[in-house]
């Protein structure tokens, strides 16, 4: 059975700039895909050449077994893409963008009308329907956008940044809808600067950086590549550290009563720390695993020396939230 994305070695040059380079990615059917990376990784660019937006340089890219090039229309058919830009035509009612955009797609106009009014009870707006894209607020312009990728009933959704500068409430409502899409069967790819979102919803994510693929797995996979904080209180402070032999672990501070300790997977290895601990005559009366967060191991995968830094940098701050934000 074809995969729901497939790519292999693909690369993608605007003049000097290598947006992709050598990107190779499979998302399965049915997969919550996550697309993770710094700004001017190349993630919008990966997009475009999915939908038909951005030729590509070299390399193969399908979608459900349709090469996007040589099979655009089969390929595009199956595709609804919600994207950063609010790209829309102002001027009509949203249920006529809607219907317009469902003709594109080869659906007859009545089948259309049905479609676009349930694209817009899903996404919550349907009591807008007659009104102007402009005259939107800036949340249901984010609603309008899911409802409009969903109108040709997609087996592939790609959302780019679709909750950026969302206030909580609507990120949480769309979290539900896209949850309940993907329970459904439809394939979702996501790229979002918000770990949390990543972490909530992704079955998988890919980390690119420098349109280069960094590394595939699941939330929980990178975050069992981070080292946990094992805080270890003792009854009585000890002049020095205590020795500990386990080869799991990092590194072993003394502060005051209570023994730091870093080291990958801290749940499995805490118990041996305390037989050793109790062996050594000294007895833990409290103890805190602080875990790692996908966003630490973000940071460290990603990590350049700033004189690496690329451009791009300018639309960062739309998408900066003060809480977990990459
Ligand atoms: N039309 C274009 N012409 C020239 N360079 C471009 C064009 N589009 C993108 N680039 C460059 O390609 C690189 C990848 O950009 P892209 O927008 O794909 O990254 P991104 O990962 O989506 O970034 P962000 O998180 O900021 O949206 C960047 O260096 C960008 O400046």
């Amino acid at each position: 059975m074809s995969l729901a994305i497939s790519t292999t070695d693909l690369e993608k040059s605007y003049g000097d700039v290598q947006a992709l380079d050598g990107l190779s990615l499979s998302v399965e059917r049915g997969e919550f895909f996550g697309l993770l990376g710094p700004n001017g990784a190349g993630k919008t660019t990966f997009i475009n050449v999915l939908v038909g937006l951005v030729r590509k340089s070299g390399g193969e890219a399908s979608v459900f077994g349709h090469d996007v090039k040589d099979e655009y229309r089969e390929a595009r058919d199956r595709i609804g893409l919600a994207p950063q830009e609010f790209n829309v035509d102002r001027f009509f009612p949203i249920r006529e963008v809607l219907i317009h955009k469902a003709g594109y797609h080869g659906i007859s106009t009545e089948e259309a009308g049905r479609r676009a009014d349930e694209a817009l009870r899903t996404v919550g707006i349907y009591d807008k329907r007659e009104t102007r894209f402009d005259w939107l607020s800036g949340g249901m312009k984010r609603r309008f956008m899911l409802a409009r990728a969903l109108v040709s009933d997609p087996d592939l959704l790609i959302l780019d940044e679709p909750t950026a500068g969302v206030d909580v409430e609507l990120r949480r409502d769309l979290w539900e809808i896209i949850t309940d899409l993907n329970d459904d069967g439809t394939t979702i790819l996501l790229t979002t600067h918000y770990i949390e979102e990543a972490e909530r919803l992704c079955d998988e994510v890919a980390i690119m950086d420098s349109g280069q693929k960094v590394t595939v797995a699941s939330p929980d996979e990178l975050m069992a590549r981070g080292n946990d904080t094992i805080r270890l209180q003792l009854r009585e402070p000890p002049a020095k550290a205590p020795n500990i032999d386990n080869e799991r672990v990092v590194n072993v501070d003394l502060d005051g009563d209570t023994l730091v300790i870093t080291a990958p997977q801290g749940g499995e290895v805490a118990p041996d720390l305390i037989r050793q601990l109790d062996r050594q005559g000294h007895t833990v009366v409290d103890i805190d695993i602080s875990r790692t967060s996908l966003e630490e191991v973000f940071v460290e995968l990603t990590r350049r020396d700033e004189a690496d830094e690329t451009d791009g940098t300018d639309r960062a701050d739309e998408t900066e939230s003060p809480e977990a934000s990459i």
